[in-house]
């Protein structure tokens, strides 16, 4: 690896609710929910070169680099503006995959905001949106970059300030696929809408927690070992649970006991990306 990277943050987010308010004629669901972004989260690192190849040097275990998302959005940023550059690409990997915290998809946005400064492709936020929304349904709020209210498949998004809660943000050892769940046919699919001025965390749910809990006794075990300690739930498709502390110190606490199965991370939630407080700095 070269000697000294210039890193870029590629946070997690939760998914504070998910409600599913319809199934659409495409297959896909039309969704509420509130993401909160985290100031924790992989790195990558881009370095430039003028031979227009894309290479990356720190591969994923089990995930071929056509498939990788920080790969295919290169790709298609390259595309979009018709660059001649390419780069040598670097990831930092400490959110676990399929965890329903975004780690694909913020990947792919820290790379679509990363090379179009790298590259000066000078493409819009919204154009950069739209390239992320091709490649994931969460990929567009990783890209604007700021906690938000999300409707539609994900794209309809409105900028939220949050309160800057302390989360505990486990991982209970197993992987849930979003195809899976989103196929299940006992899937609640018709709550209500809510409004955006009327969101209180503990008048809402996860429409996708019931299920994940009965098909995964560890994530129920988990949930139940939680909410001993905290307000706690699943967020997105899970496995990723989370409870929700005032203070850094009693969020730590708790992490300190966690069951031995499990693996943790505590972080703040953060209305806006450090995705941008590193753009800032530049
Ligand atoms: C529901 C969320 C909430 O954050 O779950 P997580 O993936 O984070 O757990 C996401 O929006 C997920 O987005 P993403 O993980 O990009 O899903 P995709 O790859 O686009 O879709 C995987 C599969 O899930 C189903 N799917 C996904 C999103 C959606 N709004 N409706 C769906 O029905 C479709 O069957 C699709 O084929
Ligand atoms: N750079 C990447 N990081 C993580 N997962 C990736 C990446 N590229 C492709 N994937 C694939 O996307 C799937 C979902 O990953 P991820 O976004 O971390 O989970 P989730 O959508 O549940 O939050 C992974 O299981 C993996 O197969």
């Amino acid at each position: 690896m070269a000697t000294s990277l210039d890193w870029w943050p590629s946070p997690a987010k939760l998914n504070l609710f998910l409600h599913i308010n319809a199934r659409l004629n495409n297959g896909y669901h039309a969704l509420q929910s509130v993401f909160q972004l985290l100031d924790f989260g992989d790195k990558l690192a881009f370095e430039v070169n003028t031979s227009s190849r894309i290479s990356m040097k720190t591969p994923i275990a089990g995930v071929k680099d056509v498939d990788n998302l920080i790969f295919r959005a290169a790709k298609a940023l390259q595309e979009a503006s018709n660059t001649d550059l390419g780069c040598d690409i670097y990831l930092e990997k400490v959110l676990p995959m399929g965890g329903g915290i975004g780690g694909g998809s913020s990947n792919a946005a820290t790379t679509l905001v990363a090379l179009n400064h790298l590259w000066q492709c000078h493409l819009s936020i919204d154009e950069l949106a739209d390239i992320g929304l091709s490649l994931g349904a969460d990929v567009p709020i990783f890209v604007r970059g700021h906690s938000a209210f999300a409707e539609g498949v994900g794209e309809q998004i409105t900028p939220l300030n949050l309160a800057n809660k302390y989360y505990l943000v486990v991982f209970p050892g197993c992987h849930v696929s979003t195809g899976e769940i989103f196929t299940h046919p006992n899937l609640p699919r018709n709550t209500p809408k809510i409004r955006l001025q009327d969101y209180e965390f503990s008048e809402t749910h996860n429409d996708c927690q019931k299920i994940v809990c009965e098909r995964y006794p560890k994530v129920a075990n988990l949930l139940h070992w939680l909410l001993e300690y905290a307000p706690s739930r699943m967020t997105g498709t899970g496995a990723c649970l989370f409870s929700v502390f005032d203070t850094k110190s009693e969020a730590e606490r708790v992490l300190s006991q966690l069951p031995e199965e499990c693996t943790g991370f505590v972080a703040q939630g953060v209305n806006r990306s450090p995705l941008y407080a590193k753009l800032d700095e530049i």
